[in-house]
C-alpha cells in the first residue's frame, strides 16, 4: 500500500511538531525516518494511524484520503510497534498477539495457526513462550512478541518507532535481520 503526505503539519499549542512534510512511500518499501530528538518522527507515525490528528495538509493511502477511511478500520490495517511498552502485562503471549484477530472474529483454529506462524517468523518457540507473561520474557523476546502482535491481522502497513532501541546490539542486529526476512516473505 502506498502512503503519501502532502504539506502535512502538526502543531501543539501553536508550536510545530511537524512542519510542511511532503513524503511519498511506495508499496512494498521500507522507509526510515532519521532525525534529531524532537524533530517529529513519532508525531509523523502517529499522524498515519490517527493517534494524532494533523493540523494541515493531506494524507493518502493508495490515493484515498485518510479522512475517507474509518478510523478503526485504518488502525486495524496498520501494525504499530513501539519501544518497551505496548504489550498488555496481564495477558500472556498468546492473548497479547490475538487481540485484533479476535476483534475481527477469526475462528479459534485460524487464530492458533496464525500465532504459531508468527512466533516462528520472529524466531520464538511456541511451546516455550506462548503461556508466559511479558514480565517473564527477556527484552528481546518481548520486542519479538510486539512485532508478532503488530503483524497478527496481516496489516498492509507496519509502523515501527525505535522498536529495538532498548535492546543490546547483538539482539538488535538479529531482530533487524528477522524484519528484513519478514519483509521478503
Ligand atoms: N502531546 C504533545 N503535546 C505537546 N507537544 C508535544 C506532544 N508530543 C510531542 N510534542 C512535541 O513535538 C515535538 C516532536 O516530538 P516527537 O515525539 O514527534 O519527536 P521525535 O522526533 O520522535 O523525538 P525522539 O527522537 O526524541 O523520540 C517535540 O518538540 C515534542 O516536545
Amino acid at each position: 500500500m502506498s502512503i503519501e503526505l502532502k504539506n502535512v503539519s502538526k502543531k501543539y499549542n501553536d508550536k510545530f511538531a511537524v512542519k510542511d512534510l511532503n513524503l511519498k512511500i511506495e508499496d512494498g518499501k521500507i522507509t526510515v525516518l532519521i532525525g534529531l530528538s524532537g524533530c517529529g518522527k513519532t508525531t509523523t507515525l502517529k499522524l498515519l494511524n490517527r493517534l494524532v490528528e494533523r493540523s494541515e495538509g493531506e494524507i493518502f493511502f493508495d490515493g484515498v484520503s485518510i479522512d475517507d477511511i474509518d478510523k478503526i478500520q485504518l488502525r486495524r490495517g496498520i501494525g504499530y510497534v513501539i519501544q518497551e511498552i505496548g504489550l498488555f502485562p496481564h495477558y500472556n503471549v498468546f492473548d497479547n498477539i490475538v487481540v485484533v484477530p479476535k476483534l475481527l472474529g477469526w475462528n479459534k483454529r485460524k487464530i492458533k495457526e496464525k500465532v504459531k506462524e508468527l512466533l516462528e517468523l520472529v524466531n520464538l518457540d511456541y511451546d516455550s513462550v506462548v503461556n508466559k507473561y511479558p514480565l517473564e520474557l527477556s527484552g528481546g523476546q518481548r520486542q519479538r512478541v510486539g512485532v508478532a502482535r503488530a503483524l497478527a491481522a496481516d496489516p498492509k502497513i507496519l509502523l515501527m518507532d525505535e522498536p529495538f532501541g532498548a535492546i543490546d546490539p547483538i539482539n538488535r542486529e538479529i531482530l533487524q535481520d528477522v524484519l528484513l526476512d519478514i519483509q521478503n516473505k
